[in-house]
């Protein structure tokens, strides 16, 4: 039998008060070492994800991914993990990527019984705005007070206003390489940033900032809501209770700079709106004016706030997406001659004859013209601007390929792996075009999703399909662009996926072929 010693129990009672009186870490660590030891045995044997594969570290904590989303390749590591471990991934303890047949109609779709996770919280303004909002009734009435902007016929009544800016754009190019004896080298993403804000300004408060005719960021608002975005993108994947914490990080400036930031958005939003309010005759089917008009569901009009975040939130969630599009069309077709002829020549048959100097494409034609559907669709699919995977929370469970997802877990599709899956994409780092002309493209329409899918998918997206159509079909009928640099492009992921420049050769039309260069 086992008998207790009192003089060598007393002796190491005693050598334990020693250690907690003489060592005051040694009680917190203690602590420290229990509670991560009763965690991990709930990691390995209770918790209901356990099965699902993953890095060690994205199994016990959320920061793994965060810092992937620091380092800036939030979609390419996790993609990385979906080659090596499968369709179904753990990238968080209560999160998982999944990329499986039928994915985005069980995680987007109307019958999901998901809605938006914690991520979107850190993007919600002093009042919920139609993005960021969690509660599916608030976002289903929002959204449908809003759409009325965006049907055909709105549209249609807002084209001339983005002609006028893109018109603009080639006024300004234009110069740049008169001024260069008929060629002019440039780097077009900030171009494409300037378009993008001018038309998304004019469409929301009925006025351009004057970005293009500017020709460069005053006021640093592109460049503010960039790095800010590449933050709160960060931000977003840190636990509710450590994300006041961040921006005291010692040895990372990034967190402190960026989240102390004022934005002159919401100053320059509310200054615009407040000008625009006073304009009570003006008879035009703008975003405000849709604003203005919408009704909560007391049937009182929406608080002056709420107009003022919408209104910030449609400029900043409506400029950047589509200028990087625009950047990385332009990154594409530049590196390749033939295809830039092939749409060319395209365009010209479509607009024969000499047009007159002020001459934009019309949304009638350009939406139907093949190849520069197919150009446009290819650049989305290899370069989805929205990259990673909007995160979803589960209202019930939910079943995905052999696992069980019970209630209450974070889960995405990562649109940059879901754009790549090798069954229906063959060949899928390459930029082909071609394989949306071929025959039954039905396969890959159903897996191809920069624009999300289901309820929350976007309400911009027949607005950014006219102004990308329009700009391209402006800038290669009017140019010959030529890539500078035959370097591959230096991809960085904040919240979009951008390519770090894109510098190009811009030649008026004509002159490449004639000098026989
Ligand atoms: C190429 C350009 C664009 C791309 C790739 C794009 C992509 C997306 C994606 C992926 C979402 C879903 C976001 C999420 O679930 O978190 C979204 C939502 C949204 N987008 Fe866009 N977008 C583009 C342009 C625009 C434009 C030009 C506007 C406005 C004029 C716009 C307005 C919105 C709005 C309001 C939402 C939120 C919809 C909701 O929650 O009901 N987008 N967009």
């Amino acid at each position: 039998m086992f008998e207790l010693d009192p003089q060598a129990s007393a002796l190491s009672l005693r050598g334990t008060m020693t250690l907690l009186t003489e060592y005051s870490w040694f009680l917190p660590l203690v602590v420290v070492l229990i509670v991560a030891g009763l965690y991990l045995l709930w990691a390995c044997f209770l918790d209901p994800l356990r099965n699902v594969p993953g890095p060690l570290a994205a199994r016990v904590t959320p920061f793994w991914l965060t810092l992937q989303c620091r380092l800036f390749r939030r979609s390419t590591s996790i993609h990385e993990l979906h080659q090596k471990y499968g369709d179904v991934v753990r990238i968080g303890p209560n999160n998982i990527s999944v990329v499986s047949k039928g994915c985005l109609q069980q995680v987007y779709g109307s019958n999901s019984g998901t809605s938006k996770g914690p991520f979107y919280d850190v993007f919600r303004p002093q009042v919920p705005i139609i993005f960021s909002a969690r509660d599916n009734f608030f976002h289903a009435r929002r959204r449908k007070d809003l759409t009325p902007a965006f049907t055909k016929s709105a549209l249609r009544g807002f084209e001339p206003y983005m002609s006028t800016q893109i018109l603009n754009l080639k006024y300004a190019l234009t110069r740049k390489v008169e001024a260069g004896g008929g060629v002019a080298f440039l780097n077009f993403a900030p171009w494409a940033n300037y378009l993008a804000f001018d038309v998304i300004a004019n469409f929301v408060f009925g006025e351009s900032f004057g970005f293009i005719d500017a020709g460069y960021d005053f006021h640093n608002l592109i460049s503010t809501i960039d790095l800010r975005m590449q933050c709160l993108n960060a931000l977003g994947t840190v636990p509710g209770w450590a994300r006041p914490l961040m921006k005291w990080m010692p040895f990372d400036g990034f967190w402190r700079q960026n989240l102390t930031t004022t934005m002159n958005l919401q100053a320059l939003a509310r200054t615009s709106t407040e000008a625009r309010k006073q304009q009570s005759g003006v008879d035009r089917d703008d975003m405000l004016s849709f604003l203005i008009k919408a009704k909560q569901e007391n049937g009182m009009p929406l608080p002056h706030e709420s107009i003022i975040a919408e209104a910030a939130s449609f400029v900043s969630g409506g400029s950047d997406s589509t200028s990087t599009t625009l950047t990385h069309f332009v990154d594409f077709v530049s590196r390749r001659p033939d295809a830039m002829r092939r749409l060319q020549d395209e365009l010209d048959a479509a607009f024969s004859g000499t047009q007159p100097l002020d001459w934009v494409p019309s949304e009638e034609i350009v939406g139907n013209l093949p190849f520069l559907t197919a150009l446009l669709k290819e650049t989305m699919r290899l370069r989805p601007t929205s990259a990673a995977g909007l995160e979803r929370i589960t209202g019930k469970e939910m079943k995905i390929g052999e696992y069980v997802l019970p209630r209450g877990v974070l889960v995405s599709v990562p649109t940059y792996t879901l754009h790549r899956r090798e069954d229906v994409f063959p060949n899928p780092d390459q930029f082909i075009p071609e394989r949306w002309l071929a025959g039954d493209s039905a396969a890959m329409t159903a897996s191809w999703a920069p624009f999300s899918y289901g309820t929350r998918s976007c309400l911009g997206k027949h607005f950014a399909w006219m102004e990308l159509s329009k700009a391209v079909a402006m800038l290669f009928k009017e140019f010959d662009v030529v890539r500078a640099s035959e370097a591959e492009t230096v991809l960085q992921e904040g919240f979009f996926m951008k390519g770090s420049e894109c510098n190009v050769i811009l030649i008026k039309r004509g002159q490449m072929r004639q000098s026989g260069s």
